[in-house]
């Protein structure tokens, strides 16, 4: 099967994409690859949810709480960027906005004065280093072919850097099974201790929440959705329980279960 990710080739969604799919397509944001999944013009789409330094990819975020789609699996993939350039005569370092911040500390320390500016991926840069000499790019190192050159290797600030990616399809191919599940609620009130009413139900139960994430709703400052992962799949009785409470609280909002997946590490 084909999946969507984010591209030009050699993106780190490239290799997430590598690993669950027998051919790789490529588009230009996260919203592009959700849309294409949710309208049915491609199968698969695999995106990035969050990185262990950068925190959550946002755009990946609000693009599975407005579209209608199922995640199938989670890819945890080792992120080890180097510098990459012509030469050592670059003016600025572009790459994607996560491998910015994830290079922060080793920027600071060894380019202090070169500007930084966000691209729309990892091997985007990589294009762009490739076509000026001014321009280095952060970006796998595989990346560094032609005229390119390898200035410096392990360059994220942490070498337990991974991003965790999802795998997505249509919301006919959700599953109930798995070892872990995501939902996304928009509870349509608020009150105080609203989030502990939301969280009770799995804690009452002994599920073990491994992410939540608030992001702002887009109607008013302070409103949220919340996006929450646990330890436990659909088909089991505990979970379907704790979603039962929490449908109820949030009667005047919504809840989407993007489904029940297991977990997928790729070596470095
Ligand atoms: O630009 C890329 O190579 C991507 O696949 C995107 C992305 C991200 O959005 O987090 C994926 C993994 C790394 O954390 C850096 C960038």
């Amino acid at each position: 099967m084909d999946a969507l990710t984010l591209g030009p080739e050699g993106t780190y969604s490239h290799r997430a994409a590598s690993a669950v799919a027998d051919s790789v397509s490529f588009a230009e944001s996260m919203t592009a690859i959700v849309d294409a999944v949710a309208s049915g013009r491609h199968t698969r789409g695999v995106v990035p949810i969050e990185n262990s330094i950068e925190g959550s990819v946002t755009e990946s975020l609000d693009a599975l709480a407005a579209g209608q789609v199922a995640v199938l699996e989670e890819v945890i993939v080792p992120i080890r960027h180097a510098l990459i350039a012509q030469s050592e005569a670059f003016e600025s370092v572009e790459s994607h906005s996560q491998a910015l911040g994830q290079s922060r500390e080793y920027l600071d320390r060894h380019y202090p004065d070169v500007d930084r500016d966000p691209v729309a991926s990892t091997a985007r840069s990589v294009e762009r280093a490739r076509e000026d000499a001014s321009i280095a790019a952060i970006a796998h190192p595989d990346n560094a072919t032609d005229a390119l050159q390898v200035l410096d290797t392990d360059i994220q600030d942490r070498d337990s850097n991974v991003t965790r990616f999802f795998v997505i399809g249509p919301s006919d191919d959700r599953r109930d099974a798995g070892s872990k599940s995501t939902f996304v609620v928009d509870p349509g009130v608020d009150h105080p201790g609203l989030l502990l009413e939301l969280l009770e139900p799995f804690a009452d139960r002994d599920i073990n929440l491994t992410r939540l994430e608030s992001r702002p709703s887009g109607r008013e400052l302070g409103d949220y959705v919340f996006h929450v992962d646990v330890e436990a799949g659909l088909n089991e009785d505990r979970t379907r329980d704790a979603l039962a409470e929490i449908e109820a609280l949030a009667s005047d909002g919504w809840v989407r279960h993007l489904g029940s997946y297991d977990t997928r590490r790729l070596d470095e």
